[in-house]
């Protein structure tokens, strides 16, 4: 399993169990917009790193993007098998 499969099996988990101090359930708590609108805000992060901050910072942000992203997904209730079915379907 990728790095990407083990985080999102940790969120999914988080969302099931909803543990104290752990900040996907308090993303959870705070439902799908809060959610949807922390994947717009970390988008435009990486954006605006990307064009005018280092790398690091662009991998830092890209990093955030993704996570907030899966939780967005573990929240719509979508798997990554369909985000990979998707991406295979598109292959060129
Ligand atoms: N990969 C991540 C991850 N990436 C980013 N973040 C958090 O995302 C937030 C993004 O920063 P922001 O400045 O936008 O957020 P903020 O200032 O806290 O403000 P708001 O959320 O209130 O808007 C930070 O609090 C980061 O800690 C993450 N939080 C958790 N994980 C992983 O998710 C898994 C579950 O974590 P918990 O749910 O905390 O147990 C663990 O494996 C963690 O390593």
């Amino acid at each position: 399993m990728s790095e990407i499969d083990d985080l999102f099996e940790v969120i999914k988990q988080r969302i099931s169990e909803m543990p104290e101090g752990s900040y996907t359930a308090e993303i959870a708590r705070k439902g799908i917009g809060f959610a949807a609108r922390k994947v717009g805000e970390e988008a435009v992060e990486t954006v605006v790193a990307s064009l005018n901050e280092s790398k690091e910072r662009t991998v830092s942000e890209a990093c955030d993007l993704i996570y907030h992203l899966l939780v967005l997904l573990a929240i719509r209730g979508i798997n990554l098998d369909e985000i990979y079915v998707e991406l295979r379907r598109r292959r060129k």
